[in-house]
C-alpha cells in the first residue's frame, strides 16, 4: 500500500471511528494498533450517561452531541459491518440512599422501586435519565474494526509508534517498530500511551470491571442501568451484567485485585441484593486516558498536520460518535468551535502541560479540506512547514562564535565549558539565578521528571529562558536502554516544543543501579547506538572506563561523559588516571560528570584535560548556591586555562626560585 492520507495512531474506539470516517470521506487510511486486545473500549461498561455522570458546561455540550449522533452512527455501522453495536437507550436510573436533600426533581421512593423492582429498601428516591442508556462497548469496537477493514482501511496490528519526526512544527514521518512511515496528516489517538509520542498530559487511570451473569431461570430482571453513588450495574440484552469500574491512579499496573473486585461487588450488591446470587463470569482491567481536568484534548497540536484526539477518560464510548465527526471536520479544515474548550493548549501555564510550548507565532490550518478526489497527502504537502523562530533562539542558533576556545559539540559552539544541573534547588528562582551566575550554557534537564511532575520539577521547563539556554535533555530514572530510547525521543519532542527546533542533544544515562547510580555499559552502548541512527547528538554518562569511551566514539556520539564519582556524591574525581587515558585518546569531547564537590575539584578536572564539566549537586546544594555557581565558573575557567598554559612538571625535589650560584656570601 502507499503513503497514506491519513495516519492514525491508536487503534482503539476513538482511533478506530475516526479512521472509518476519514475512509467514508475518500482518504486512505492507516492505523497503527500497538494491542488492539489493550484498547481502554474493552475496559468500559459503554453507559451513555451524559447527565447521570453530572457533566457540566462544554463537556456536557458535548457529550449531549454525541448521544443525539448515536442512533444514526449505530445503525449505520451495522448496515455496514452487519454486527450489532449493543446500542440500547434502555434509561439510566441513579438510586440515592439519601434522597432528603436532593432536589426537587428526585424521584419518590415508591416511583424509584416502580422503575426497578428489587433495588435495595435503603433506596430512598433517585433520577431517572429516559434519553440515556448504554452501548455494547465491546461489540462496537468489534463492529469498528470490522467497518475499517471493510471500507479498506489498512490497520497494522502489533505495530507501535515510536516517535514523531518533526521539522519546524510540521510531522515528517513516523518512526515504529516496524520501520519508518509517512503520512500527509497524523491523528494521535493512542488514549493513555498517548505521552509516549508527545508530551500531552495524559496519564492512565486503571478501571477493573467485574462480569456477572443472569441465572436463565432468575426471578429478577435488570432493565436499566443503575447509576450508583460508588457503582454503575449495566444489564446487558444476553443476560450479562457489567459492574464498573474502579478508578484507580496507580498507573500501568496491571490485574484484577482483590481490593478492587470487592469493592465492585460490595458495592453492587448493596444496590441490588439479588446480585449476590448471580455467578461470576468474569473480571478485567484496563487504562483509561486522563488529562487534568478528566476532559479530553481534541484537536490542533503543536504541528500543522497533526491532530490530537485522547484523553477521553471515562467517556470515551460515550464521544466516540462526536469525535470521529468533529476530528475528520477539523483535518478537512472545518474545525467546530467547540474544538476550542478541548485544545490541549488549555493546560499552558498551569503545570500540566508539560513540555508543550506555546508557538512563537499562530500554526496555520491543520489541513485543507478532504477533497473526494484530491488525496489528503498531496493537498497537505504543500501546506507551508516553517514557522518563524524568536530572534534570541536565532542567535543561539547561529553558526560558531568567535571564540578561538570554544567548545564544539556536535557542530555547535559553546563559549562556556560548564554544564549545570536543574534538579535539588529549593526554587526556581535560586537556580535561575545560579545558572546565571554560573555562566553556563548547557543546562540538563530529567525528561521523565519533568513529564511526571516529580517533586522540584512542577513547571520545571517553563521555569528556564530557552532562548538563552541549550537544553541537554536526559534520560535520567531510565534503567534499561529500551526505556532511554524511548525518553530520548521524548526529550526531542520537549526541547522542540519548547522552541529549540533543531536540538537533537541528548544526555543517555542508563542507570539500574540504585546505590552509587552507576551506568550500564553495555545498556548505555546499545541505547547510544539506536540514538545516533536516529539523528541524536549522544552524549552518554558512563564509567571512567577508556575502552568504553573508544566504542561509545566509534558508535558515532557526540560525546563521552565518565563520572568522577557517584552523582550527588561530592567526593570529588576519584579515577583521574582513566579520565586521563580516556582525554587522551578521545577525538570527541570528554565532559567530567558527577561527583564533583568543589571549585578545586572543578579545575582539577579540566587541568586533566578534560573539555568541559557538569556539576549540579555542588552548586544546587552549597549554602549559597549562587555564589557556588559563580566559583564553579570560574574554576572551571581556571582549570582549562591552567590545562591550555601547561602545567609544570612534578619534581622530587625542590628548585629554588632563584640561582643559588653566584651569591654574595659574608667573606
Ligand atoms: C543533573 C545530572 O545530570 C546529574 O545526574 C549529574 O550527573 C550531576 O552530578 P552531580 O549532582 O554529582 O554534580
Amino acid at each position: 500500500m502507499g503513503q497514506a492520507d491519513v495516519l492514525v495512531v491508536g487503534g482503539g474506539i476513538i482511533g478506530l471511528a475516526i479512521a472509518t470516517e476519514l475512509r467514508q470521506q475518500g482518504a486512505n487510511v492507516t492505523v497503527l494498533s500497538r494491542d488492539f486486545k489493550a484498547a481502554a473500549g474493552h475496559a468500559a461498561a459503554g453507559m451513555l450517561a451524559p447527565s447521570a455522570e453530572g457533566l457540566t458546561g462544554s463537556m456536557l455540550e458535548l457529550s449531549q452531541r454525541s448521544l443525539a449522533l448515536y442512533p444514526d452512527w449505530s445503525r449505520k455501522l451495522e448496515e455496514l459491518t452487519g454486527q450489532d453495536t449493543g446500542y440500547w437507550p434502555s434509561g439510566i436510573l441513579t438510586p440515592l440512599f439519601d434522597s432528603a436533600s436532593a432536589s426537587p426533581t428526585v424521584l419518590s421512593q415508591a416511583a424509584v422501586h416502580y422503575y426497578q423492582p428489587d433495588l435495595s429498601a435503603d433506596v430512598t428516591g433517585g433520577y431517572w435519565y429516559p434519553e440515556e442508556g448504554q452501548a455494547d462497548n465491546r461489540a462496537l469496537l468489534k463492529a469498528l474494526r470490522i467497518a475499517a477493514q471493510e471500507l479498506g482501511v489498512d490497520i497494522q496490528e502489533g505495530v507501535s509508534a515510536e516517535a514523531f519526526l518533526q521539522q519546524n512544527h510540521h510531522v515528517t514521518g513516523i518512526l515504529t517498530t516496524h520501520g519508518h512511515q509517512q503520512a500527509g496528516h497524523y491523528v494521535l489517538a493512542a488514549g493513555a500511551w498517548s505521552r509516549d509520542l508527545l508530551p500531552v498530559p495524559v496519564k492512565p487511570r486503571k478501571g477493573q470491571l467485574v462480569a456477572l451473569l443472569t441465572p436463565p431461570d432468575s426471578p429478577y430482571a435488570l432493565k436499566r442501568v443503575l447509576y450508583g453513588e460508588h457503582i454503575y450495574i449495566v444489564p446487558r440484552k444476553d443476560g450479562r451484567v457489567i459492574l464498573g469500574a474502579t478508578d484507580e491512579d496507580v498507573g500501568f499496573a496491571p490485574h484484577n485485585t482483590a481490593m478492587g473486585v470487592a469493592q465492585l461487588l460490595n458495592e453492587a450488591t448493596r444496590l441490588y441484593p439479588p446480585l449476590a446470587d448471580f455467578p461470576l463470569q468474569e473480571c478485567w482491567w484496563g487504562y483509561r486516558p486522563v488529562t487534568p481536568d478528566e476532559a479530553p484534548i481534541l484537536g490542533t497540536s503543536p504541528c500543522n498536520n497533526l491532530t490530537l484526539a485522547t484523553g477521553h477518560h471515562r467517556n470515551g464510548v460515550l464521544l466516540t460518535p462526536v469525535t470521529a465527526k468533529l476530528i475528520v471536520e477539523a483535518i478537512q479544515g472545518q474545525p467546530d468551535p467547540l474544538l476550542d474548550a478541548f485544545d490541549w493548549e488549555r493546560f499552558i501555564g498551569t503545570g500540566d502541560a508539560v513540555g508543550m510550548a506555546h508557538h512563537p507565532t499562530p500554526a496555520p490550518p491543520i489541513s485543507p479540506a478532504l477533497p473526494a478526489v484530491d488525496p489528503l497527502g498531496c493537498a497537505s504537502s504543500t501546506q507551508p512547514t516553517s514557522f518563524p523562530i524568536p530572534t534570541t533562539m536565532q542567535t543561539l542558533s547561529a553558526p560558531p562564535v568567535t571564540d578561538d576556545d570554544a567548545l564544539v559539540i556536535a557542530g555547535r559552539s559553546f563559549s562556556s565549558r560548564l554544564m549545570t544541573g536543574t534538579g535539588k534547588f529549593d526554587n526556581f528562582e535560586t537556580m535561575r539565578s545560579s545558572l546565571a551566575a554560573s555562566g553556563s550554557e548547557i543546562v540538563t534537564v530529567a525528561v521523565r521528571r519533568v513529564q511526571t511532575n516529580a517533586p522540584g520539577h512542577e513547571g520545571l521547563a517553563q521555569a528556564i529562558d530557552w532562548t538563552k539556554i541549550w537544553m541537554l535533555p536526559n534520560t535520567a530514572g531510565c534503567t534499561s536502554a529500551d526505556e532511554a530510547i524511548r525518553v530520548a525521543r521524548l526529550g526531542r519532542e520537549m526541547a522542540k516544543l519548547l522552541g529549540q527546533e533543531d536540538n537533537n542533544f541528548v544526555k543517555l544515562e542508563v542507570i539500574p543501579d540504585a546505590k552509587y547510580l552507576l551506568p550500564d555499559p553495555i545498556g548505555t552502548l546499545r541505547a547510544a547506538e539506536q540514538l545516533v541512527k536516529e539523528g541524536f547528538a549522544v552524549l552518554p554518562y558512563v564509567n571512567a572506563d577508556p575502552i568504553l569511551a573508544k566504542y561509545l566514539e566509534e558508535a558515532g556520539c557526540a560525546t563521552v561523559m565518565p563520572l568522577g564519582s557517584p552523582i550527588g556524591s561530592g567526593q570529588g574525581v576519584r579515577n583521574a588516571a582513566n579520565i586521563q587515558i580516556i582525554v587522551e585518546n578521545a577525538k570527541i569531547p570528554v565532559v567530567v560528570d558527577a561527583g564533583i564537590g568543589s571549585p578545586s575539584e572543578a579545575a582539577e578536572s579540566m587541568e586533566l584535560g578534560a573539555d568541559a564539566l557538569l556539576i549540579n549537586t555542588a552548586i544546587a546544594k552549597a549554602q549559597d548556591p549562587i555564589k557556588m555557581g559563580r566559583a564553579m565558573g570560574l574554576a572551571t575557567e581556571a582549570g582549562r586555562l591552567a590545562y591550555l598554559a601547561g602545567r609544570i612538571p612534578i619534581k622530587a625535589y625542590a628548585s629554588a626560585s632563584s640561582p643559588l650560584t653566584g651569591t654574595i656570601t659574608g667573606q
